[in-house]
């Protein structure tokens, strides 16, 4: 019986970098918020302190930064890509590498009904996001989108739940419905145009979650992954967390007026919280890291 070292990684969180293109002078920006974690044989830095695996973060941040320069940052994934193979492929002992990357938007700002050329707004707190791992020669891709913002004012109804003693909700058969949707969707290889499919990924959801009748928050959940995997057979499967924003009927009858699902408040906690993974039934299971979740 003896006390030994378990699962680890280390690298640089969150460095964020804004890279502009000046070939032309109608500027592009790109605007990045890039994590790397690596692993591999560092046994000996925490067992004995021996350093001589362990590539510092301080470099890995300068390799984000010079990647940027050396060539076009691309789509998300194809830098992430290229970041993690250089590790795995460079670095003694470094045997594996998980980039994740945000991507901030911006928009030119219009002026005399054209955009800027170098003018730009930040329109929406939305991401996209990539989670790619790197396992010696493989690679796996997971990207996503979070704190997209979408509501339907109706065509959504909860009714037909389970009533115990203390519940209070009443059932509506027309409510609103909102959420911040989180989605990450994983790749099944990387011969992927990583640009198209993500634009049509996202459309896809939007229009999933549109045109459902909501009968609650999950079978809107199932109907959006469902609607990209059958436009995408690149992807294994899709996961959601939805929160549910809930919006209550203010009641308006104490001054003698008849709120007719017209005037709402707002909440912002507590709020449902709704999750699942919507896949296809014919592939295996990936492991959890793929997902950027925390594993320690
Ligand atoms: O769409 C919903 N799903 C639920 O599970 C739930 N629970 C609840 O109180 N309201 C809702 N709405």
């Amino acid at each position: 019986m003896g006390i030994v070292m378990g699962p680890n990684q280390y690298g640089k969180a969150e460095v964020r970098i804004v890279s502009v293109n000046r070939d032309t002078p109608r500027h592009t920006i790109k605007d990045l918020n890039v994590s790397s974690s690596l692993r591999g044989d560092l046994d000996g830095a925490h067992l004995t302190g021996d350093n001589s695996n362990v590539l510092p973060t301080d470099t890995q941040k300068n390799t984000v930064y010079a990647f940027a320069k050396e060539a076009p940052i691309g789509e998300i994934e194809e830098f992430a890509l290229r970041l993690g193979r250089h590790f795995v492929g460079t670095a003694d002992g470094i045997t594996g590498a998980r980039i994740l990357i945000d991507e901030y938007s911006w928009e030119r700002i219009p002026v005399g009904g054209t955009g800027h050329d170098h003018s730009f707004a930040r329109s929406t707190d939305e991401k996209r996001t990539t989670a790619v791992t790197i396992d010696g020669d493989q690679a796996h891709v997971v990207s996503g989108l979070k704190d997209l913002i979408v509501l339907k004012s109706t065509g959504s109804e909860f009714w037909g739940y389970p009533k115990d003693k203390y519940t209070t909700l009443s059932e509506t058969n027309d409510r609103i419905l909102a959420t911040a949707v989180t989605a990450r969707w994983r790749y099944l290889h990387t011969d992927v145009d990583w640009g198209k499919s993500f634009e049509s990924i996202r459309a896809t959801m939007l229009e999933a979650f549109a045109t459902t009748h909501s009968l609650a928050l999950q079978q809107s959940l199932y109907e959006m992954g469902k609607a990209a995997m059958e436009k995408h057979p690149e992807v294994a499967e899709v996961r959601l967390s939805l929160p549910n924003k809930h919006h209550f009927l203010v009641d308006l009858e104490y001054c003698g007026l008849e709120n007719n699902n017209e005037v709402f408040f707002a909440a912002d906690r507590p709020y449902g919280l709704i999750e699942g993974v919507v896949k296809r039934d014919d592939v295996e299971e990936a492991p959890q890291a793929w997902y950027s979740l925390p594993q320690f």
